[in-house]
């Protein structure tokens, strides 16, 4: 059986909002097997950012638990959670989130520095994955100097650059025009297939969803598998 990255186990999440309590999520089970590309879908305000923040450890859930790597992430403290974190998840968001002051290289490089790496091995890293990415020639550009397809190709990069067992992305491409949109398509389904990371993407986007191995729909506060 392939290895289990992230597991949810009766994920339920509710929010107080004055004296009511709103639930998001009911009770989310599901399990992304190493290398797996999985698509969520669901209507706006459905949980689905919500669910990433949980998979991800950015918060605690209500009820249930989240194992990455088979740890609880509940049962460990906030700075071994975010050891773990940073050690097995990239984050890639709809807006790419790059440090404005810093090169495309240099903001790749920066987790991996954080994450103990010697700079110059960070910086080989970084550059190795700039490049995979189609981005030789802009490295030494700041955010600004990028194109927004630019930037998210930087956001992937430095998604990956601490070789995480998954990369956990919130509408990758939801800023994009559809060219550019189908070209970090095609980027992400190649980084998937070529280093075996994980991904769970969150997508508005028909055809971004059905490149997944598997889709799941945020339906009443529940995961559904769609097909
Ligand atoms: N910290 C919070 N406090 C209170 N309510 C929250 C909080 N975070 C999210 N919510 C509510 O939870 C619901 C789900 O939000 P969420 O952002 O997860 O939805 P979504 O499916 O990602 O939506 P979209 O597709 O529009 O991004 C919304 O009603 C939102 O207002």
């Amino acid at each position: 059986m392939s290895e289990i990255v992230l597991s949810a186990q009766a994920l339920g999440q509710q929010f107080s909002e004055g004296p009511q309590a709103i639930t998001v999520l009911t009770e989310v089970s599901f399990q992304v097997a190493r290398g797996e590309r999985v698509a969520i879908v669901g209507r706006s305000g459905s949980g689905k950012t919500t669910l990433l923040h949980l998979l991800g450890g950015l918060e605690l859930p209500s009820s249930g638990r989240v194992e990455l790597m088979g740890r609880d992430l509940a049962s460990l403290s906030e700075a071994q959670r975010s050891q773990l974190r940073n050690q097995h998840i990239g984050f890639v968001y709809q807006l790419h989130h790059l440090l404005p002051e810093f090169t495309a290289l240099e903001n790749v490089a920066l987790p991996a520095v954080i994450g103990g790496l010697k700079p110059a091995l960070a910086f080989a890293k970084a550059r190795d994955l700039l490049a995979r990415v189609g981005l030789s020639e802009r490295v030494e550009h700041k955010p600004s100097e990028l194109s927004g397809g630019e930037r998210q190709r930087v956001a992937l990069a430095r998604a990956l650059v601490n070789e995480p067992a998954i990369v956990l992305a919130d509408e990758p491409t939801g800023n994009l025009d559809r060219d550019t949109a189908e070209a970090i398509h095609q980027l992400i389904v190649e980084l998937n297939e070529s280093l075996g990371t994980s991904f769970i993407i969150v997508t508005h986007e028909e055809r971004l969803a059905a490149l997944a191995h598997r889709r799941l729909s945020m339906t009443s506060g529940a995961l559904v598998e769609v097909d």
